[in-house]
């Protein structure tokens, strides 16, 4: 079976006058079930390489393929329907749409890919928040939520559409440490127990020695790949 994320020297330069590197010549291979942390040094491209896997960004030159596809010569509409079928994302701030609920915002994605009728996608929106311990929250809005709250409602709200790989940018980076533990718990279990993929970049570097492995970033480049 072909790994969820495969990369061979995949790299991404910003055509500036002094052209800038931000990711150089990274090739890796994510298979299934895996918890991979991404480290390095501010600026080394973490949050660069973790927005071409997710085809928010794409590659100046380099190869990657998602479930054994590759992403290249797709267009913009594939590249949309395979970022909302394979991956979810969840990020530092949890980009949850003030005006909805959290209930409304896990149902986004699912209203987006099309899959599922209405009230399939409210039960399952349903589920899987309370699934993450928020049975009395579904219907308040962001603001009505604590942080550990609103980063299980984004957890959720990547769930959505049940993608085989999650990307998380420093999940639990603007969390407390009771509530950055709860959600680290939360991405361990749907490893463990729910067979997802995730890549998460992270600072702490005693959260990434608990993952499978931890990939090392230094200007742009792999530097070390550290069993976990
Ligand atoms: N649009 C841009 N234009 C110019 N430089 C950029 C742009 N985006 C990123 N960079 C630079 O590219 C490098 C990599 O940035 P990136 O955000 O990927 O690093 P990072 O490792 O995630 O950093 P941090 O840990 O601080 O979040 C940095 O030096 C950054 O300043």
């Amino acid at each position: 079976m072909s790994p969820l994320i495969e990369t061979e020297r995949l790299t991404r330069i910003l055509p500036e006058t002094v052209p800038v590197t931000l990711v150089k010549d990274v090739t890796l291979s994510i298979g299934e079930k895996e918890f991979v942390a991404v480290t390095g040094p501010s600026g080394s491209g973490k949050s660069s390489l973790l927005y071409l896997l997710g085809l928010l960004d794409s590659p100046t030159s380099g190869t990657l393929k998602i479930g054994g596809r590759d992403t290249g010569p797709m267009d913009e509409k594939e590249r949309s329907r395979t970022r909302l079928s394979m991956m979810g994302f969840v990020f530092q701030f949890h980009f949850l749409l003030p005006e909805f609920t959290a209930r409304e915002n896990v149902e986004i994605p699912m209203r987006k890919l099309r899959r599922l009728e209405r009230s399939q996608i409210r039960e399952r929106a349903s589920e899987l928040l309370i699934s993450l311990g928020l049975a009395e929250h579904l219907d308040k809005r962001p603001d009505q939520l604590s942080g550990g709250q609103r980063q299980r409602v984004a957890v959720a709200r990547s769930l959505a559409n049940d993608p085989p790989i999650i990307l998380a940018d420093e999940p639990t980076g603007s969390l407390d440490s009771k509530s950055s533990e709860q959600v680290f718990e939360i991405l361990q279990h749907l490893v463990r127990e729910r067979g997802k993929s995730i890549v998460a970049v992270t600072h702490d570097l005693e959260m990434a020695a608990r993952m499978d492995r931890r990939i090392h970033l230094v200007d742009g480049k792999i530097a070390e790949v550290v069993p976990g």
